[in-house]
C-alpha cells in the first residue's frame, strides 16, 4: 500500500465506471436518510458495497476492548471468530487499509475514534480504492448520525415542550415533583428520578419523589454521595455501569433506604436565574447501557424548566400560607364580646348561617357592632381565606357608588382615565359587606338587585358581563321595611337581602355586657398605652350600667380609649366618668333660648354640639365623629340634615 497516495479513485473492480461510483455514493446518502437505525443503515450499505465491488462478503465491525463486534454483514451467519482478526488488529493499530489472505479492511473514519472498520472478503488488493470505499461508508454513517441526532433532538424538544407546558400552572410542589420525575424517566428512559432540594437550614437534602420510602421523602446529608458533590460543585456527574464500585461514589445507604440497586446514575445541578445551585436532579438506572451526553443535555434542559416551575410553585405555596395566616390572624381578632341573652342568641344564629349562601341583613343602631357581626359571618364561612370587602353606601355619592361597586371602563366618565375593577370583582370568592344599604339610591338598588339575581356585573361604561361569586351581607341602622313603605327602598331588593335578618340589640339592652365590653376595651387600650389596666370601681361600674349609651359600643369603646390614656391611678372612679353622665362644665348653660319650640331647640343644640366637637378636634371630622360615638359618614349625613356646611 502507498500511504502517501492522495489520488483516491473509486475503482474497486475492473469495468467500474465513474458513473457507477457516483451512483454508489448517491445510494449511500439515500440509505442514510431512508433508515431509522444505524444498524439497518450499515446492513443496507454493506449489501450495496458488496455488489458494487463484487466481493464474496462485506462486513462492518467494531473493535471494543480487544473484541470484535459485527455491526452488519452480508452473511447473516458470520461469527466474529471467522474474521481475519490479526489483519483487523493491524488496521486498528496503523489506522490504514490493510489486505492479505483474501481479506481487505479499512477504517470508516480517521482519526479512528469509534474503532469501526469496513471489511471485505475479496481477491482484490487495491487498498487506495478500498480506502475510498470505506471513507464513503463513513461519510454515509456520519450523515445518518447527524440527521438522526437532529430528529431525536426535535422529538425530544417537542416532548419537553409538551411536558413543561403544564408545570407552571402547578400549585402544589409535591405533585409537581412527581410529574417532573415521571416526565424525565420517560424522556431519557431510566428507572427512577428524584429531585433534591435543601431543607430550610441547609443541613439536609430532601429528595422527592422517593419510591419505596414511607412518606415518599428521602433525607440525606447535604454533602453525601454524588448528589452532594453536584450540589457543592454545581457540575453534572455521571456514574457508569462498568466502573469499579470504589470509583462509583454511590451512597449505598440511600439504596438501602430505597430498597434499590443503583447501576448507573446521572445527576445535574438545578440552577436559578442567578446561576446559584438550588437543587439537584438525579436519574437512576438507564434502561439500556450507560447515560450518554445526549441524556445529560436533555436532563439539563429539563432541570432548567423544572427549576423555574418549582420556584414558581413554591412561591405560590408560600403566598397561600401567608394568606391563610393573615386570614387566621384577622379571624382571631374578631371577637364579639357579650354574655347577655340577646348576644348569645345572636352568636348562635351567626354560627348557623355563616357557612351557608343565605342572604343576610344585619340591623341595629349605630355603633352596635354590625360590622363585627359581618366579619364573624365571613370568618366562620368557607370563604374565610378569601377577602372581605366593606363598602359604606352612605359615605359615597350616588354617582360614584355605582362605579365603586361594579367598576368602570376607561373613559366611562370624565375622570375615568383608567379601567378599574369594582368591589364585586375584588370580593370574588369572598364576602362583600354593604353597610348602610338603606342609603343606596333607587338606581343603585336596581343595579344591585340585578347583580344578586344574575350573578354577573357589568362595569360602568362597559357591556361585558363579568361573573361574580361574592357573597353579599348587608347592614342598616334604618327601618328598611318602613323605607319600603315610603317607596325609598325597593321591595324586591328588601326581600332578596332579607332572607335572614340578624338584629343586634342596642347596648342599653345588654345588661352586664357593658362591663365585659368596658373591661375588654380598657385592657386592650392600656396594653397599647403600655400601662397597667386600672380596676373599674364598683361605683364606676354602676354609672356605666345606668348610662343610656346613645352611641352604643362605639361610644363605650371611645370612652375606654380616653380613660386608658388620660385617667390616673389604678382605679377608674365615678369622677373619671363624670363627663359621661353629667354635662360638661362648658355645656352647663347651653345658651339656647327658652322660647324656642323643642324641635328647633334640639336642632340648635345639635348644631352647637357638633360644632364644638369639630372645633375641639381642630376641624378633624373623623376624630370629632369618634368622640361623639358616630361613624364619620353618619356625622356628615347629620350635618347635611341640620344644614351645616361641610367645611
Ligand atoms: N360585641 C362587641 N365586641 C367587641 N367589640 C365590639 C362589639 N360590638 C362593637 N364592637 C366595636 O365597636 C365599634 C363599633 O362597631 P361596628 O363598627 O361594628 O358598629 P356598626 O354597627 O357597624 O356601626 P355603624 O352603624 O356606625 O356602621 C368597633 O370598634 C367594634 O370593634
Amino acid at each position: 500500500m502507498n500511504p502517501s497516495a492522495n489520488t483516491q479513485r473509486l475503482d474497486p473492480g475492473a469495468g467500474t465506471s465513474g458513473g457507477e461510483s457516483a451512483k454508489l455514493l448517491a445510494d449511500l446518502i439515500y440509505l442514510s436518510a431512508a433508515n431509522d437505525s444505524s444498524r439497518s443503515f450499515l446492513q443496507a450499505a454493506s449489501g450495496e458495497l458488496n455488489s458494487f465491488s463484487k466481493s464474496k462478503q462485506t462486513v462492518v465491525v467494531q473493535g471494543v476492548k480487544g473484541q470484535w463486534r459485527i455491526l452488519a454483514a452480508t452473511d447473516g451467519k458470520l461469527k466474529p471468530e471467522a474474521l481475519p482478526v490479526e489483519l483487523l488488529a493491524e488496521v486498528l493499530d496503523t489506522e490504514r487499509c490493510q489486505s492479505g489472505g483474501g481479506w481487505i479492511a479499512s477504517p470508516l473514519n480517521r482519526p479512528m475514534d469509534s474503532g469501526q472498520l469496513l471489511v471485505q472478503q475479496t481477491d482484490k488488493t487495491d487498498e487506495i480504492a478500498f480506502d475510498v470505499l470505506a471513507a464513503a461508508l463513513g461519510v454515509g454513517l456520519k450523515a445518518y448520525r447527524v440527521r438522526s441526532g437532529a430528529n431525536k433532538r426535535v422529538q425530544q424538544l417537542e416532548a419537553l415542550l409538551q411536558m413543561t407546558a403544564g408545570w407552571n400552572q402547578s400549585r402544589e410542589t409535591d405533585a409537581l415533583l412527581i410529574e417532573i420525575a415521571e416526565a424525565s424517566t420517560r424522556l431519557v428512559g431510566a428507572e427512577r428520578a428524584t429531585i433534591f432540594l435543601p431543607n430550610s437550614n441547609n443541613t439536609e437534602l430532601i429528595g422527592k419523589p422517593a419510591l419505596g420510602v414511607e412518606d415518599g421523602t428521602l433525607r440525606i446529608p447535604i454533602n453525601a454521595g454524588v448528589v452532594g458533590q453536584v450540589m457543592s460543585t454545581g457540575e453534572p456527574a455521571r456514574v457508569d455501569e462498568d466502573i469499579s464500585s470504589e470509583q462509583k461514589q454511590i451512597d449505598r445507604s440511600v439504596d438501602e433506604q430505597l430498597g434499590f440497586q443503583t447501576r448507573t446514575l446521572l445527576c445535574v445541578p438545578m440552577k436559578n436565574a442567578e446561576g446559584k445551585t438550588i437543587g439537584a436532579f438525579e436519574l437512576i438506572n438507564r434502561n439500556e447501557g450507560n447515560f450518554t451526553d445526549r441524556d445529560q443535555a436533555a436532563l439539563e434542559e429539563l432541570a432548567s424548566h423544572a427549576t423555574i416551575a418549582i420556584d414558581t410553585t413554591q412561591h405560590v405555596e408560600h403566598l397561600e400560607t401567608v394568606r391563610r395566616t393573615v386570614a387566621t390572624q384577622a379571624a382571631d381578632e374578631v371577637n364579639l364580646i357579650g354574655e347577655s341573652e340577646g348576644i348569645k342568641k345572636l352568636k348562635s344564629t351567626v354560627e348557623r348561617v355563616a357557612d351557608t349562601e343565605l342572604a343576610i341583613l344585619i340591623t341595629g343602631e349605630n355603633g352596635t357592632g354590625k360590622e363585627v357581626v359581618a366579619q364573624m359571618i365571613h370568618y366562620l364561612s368557607g370563604r374565610r381565606d378569601e377577602v372581605l370587602v366593606a363598602v359604606n353606601c352612605a359615605a359615597i355619592s350616588e354617582t360614584l357608588l355605582e362605579s365603586e361597586l361594579f367598576g368602570h371602563e376607561k373613559g366611562a366618565f370624565t375622570d375615568a382615565h383608567q379601567a378599574r375593577e369594582g368591589k364585586f370583582e375584588l370580593a370574588n370568592g369572598g364576602t362583600l359587606f354593604l353597610d348602610e344599604i338603606g342609603d343606596m339610591s333607587l338606581g343603585g338598588q336596581a343595579k344591585l338587585l340585578r347583580v344578586l339575581e344574575e350573578k354577573v356585573v357589568v362595569r360602568v361604561g362597559g357591556s361585558v358581563p363579568i361573573p361574580t361569586t361574592a357573597r353579599v351581607v348587608a347592614a342598616t341602622n334604618q327601618d328598611l321595611a318602613a323605607l319600603v313603605g315610603e317607596k325609598k327602598f325597593r321591595e324586591d331588593l328588601f326581600f332578596r337581602l332579607n332572607v335572614v335578618m340578624i338584629e343586634i340589640p342596642p347596648l342599653r339592652e345588654r345588661g352586664d355586657d357593658v362591663i365585659l365590653l368596658a373591661e375588654h376595651f380598657l385592657s386592650n387600650f392600656c396594653a397599647k398605652a403600655r400601662r397597667e389596666t386600672p380596676k373599674i370601681s364598683a361605683a364606676a361600674r354602676n354609672r356605666l350600667l345606668t348610662h343610656r349609651w346613645p352611641g352604643n359600643v362605639r361610644e363605650l369603646r371611645n370612652m375606654m380609649e380616653r380613660l386608658a390614656y388620660l385617667s390616673e391611678g389604678d382605679q377608674i372612679r365615678p369622677d373619671d366618668l363624670a363627663f359621661v353622665n353629667a354635662p360638661q362644665k362648658e355645656n352647663a348653660d347651653s345658651g339656647i333660648a327658652m322660647d324656642l319650640p323643642l324641635t328647633d331647640a334640639t336642632k340648635e343644640f345639635q348644631i352647637d354640639y357638633i360644632q364644638r366637637h369639630i372645633d375641639h378636634c381642630g376641624g378633624n371630622v373623623t376624630e370629632a365623629a369618634q368622640r361623639m360615638g358616630l361613624h364619620r359618614s353618619n356625622l356628615y349625613r347629620k350635618m347635611k340634615q341640620l344644614g351645616m356646611s361641610d367645611d
